[in-house]
């Protein structure tokens, strides 16, 4: 079995490995023991575990799942060279990532939280000759879509990487709605959740102008409310939250 080697033991590690458990081999680097332990608990397998300071990654492949900020932090506490770096890191250029970390090749990954429940969507641009393997890798947790250039994973950031935020939003403000006009919380949130599944395979095949077009009948319900999230400029927020996350990224 292949082994893949965390660096970090964070949220979106632990997602990761879950996906990867059963394929491969799982070592996790991350400050403190206690953690790894936690860590290891959680994903329910049994995992090697190392302190990052003074760790050897000569040839090894590296999974890169610390904060953007922790870079340079990071990079001083490791030693050898990496057979190759698959980034997680949001906004952090593959230029950041050579110049501060000691490694064959490098390629950015954008993950979403989805990964945790096996259906990440997850964006990939960087060395090429590590394309097929990187889509191999992150296809073990969910989707996967390789793109040209940094700009576009920055971008793409915003979409998918961000994205359940975004959607966490709608929902919230959605069955808030339901319980404003006299719904019960219990039942406004198992709606919900059934709207959210049904409609995540629906949007699948169809565009989403002709899916608003097939639900939205003359004079009706659909209409009503549509227009009241027109009137809420939903649709121009929506674009702006891309476009604030794309600045994000691009100061990160
Ligand atoms: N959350 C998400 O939905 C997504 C996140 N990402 C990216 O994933 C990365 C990790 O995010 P996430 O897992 O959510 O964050 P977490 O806060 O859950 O994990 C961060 C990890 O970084 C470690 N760390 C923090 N500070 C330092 C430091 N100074 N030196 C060494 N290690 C440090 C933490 O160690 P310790 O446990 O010891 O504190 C922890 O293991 C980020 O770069 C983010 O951009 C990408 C896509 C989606
Ligand atoms: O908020 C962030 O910066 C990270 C990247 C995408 C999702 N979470």
């Amino acid at each position: 079995m292949k082994t893949i080697t965390f660096i970090g033991n964070g949220n979106m590690a632990l997602s990761i490995a879950q996906g990867l458990k059963k394929n491969y081999k799982i070592e996790v680097v991350g400050r403190s023991l206690e953690k790894l332990k936690k860590f290891e608990e959680k994903l329910g397998v049994e995992i090697e575990k190392h302190i990052m300071d003074g760790f050897h990654m000569q040839d090894k492949t590296v999974l890169l799942c610390v904060k953007p900020a922790n870079v340079q932090e990071v990079s001083k506490l490791l030693q050898g060279q990496a057979r190759v770096i698959f980034s997680v890191l949001a906004g952090t250029s593959l230029e950041k990532l050579r110049t501060n970390f000691n490694t064959q090749a490098v390629v950015r990954t954008m993950p979403n939280l989805a990964a945790s429940v096996n259906r990440s969507m997850t964006t990939l641009t960087g060395d090429i000759n590590f394309q097929e393997e990187a889509k191999e890798l992150l296809g073990a947790i969910g989707s996967t879509r390789w793109l040209s250039s940094e700009k576009e994973i920055d971008i793409a950031t915003g979409l998918a990487g961000s994205g359940p935020a975004y959607l966490a939003l709608i929902a919230e403000a959605l069955t808030d709605g339901a319980v404003k006009q006299g719904l019960k919380r219990d039942d406004a949130m198992a709606i919900m959740r059934g709207l959210f599944g049904g409609f995540g395979e629906l949007i699948q095949d169809i565009h989403p102008a002709l899916l608003k077009d097939g639900v939205m009948s003359p004079g009706g319900t659909t209409a009503a409310g549509y227009g009241a999230l027109e009137d809420g400029n939903v649709r121009s927020a929506c674009m702006d939250a891309i476009e604030q996350a794309y600045k994000r990224a691009k100061e990160l």
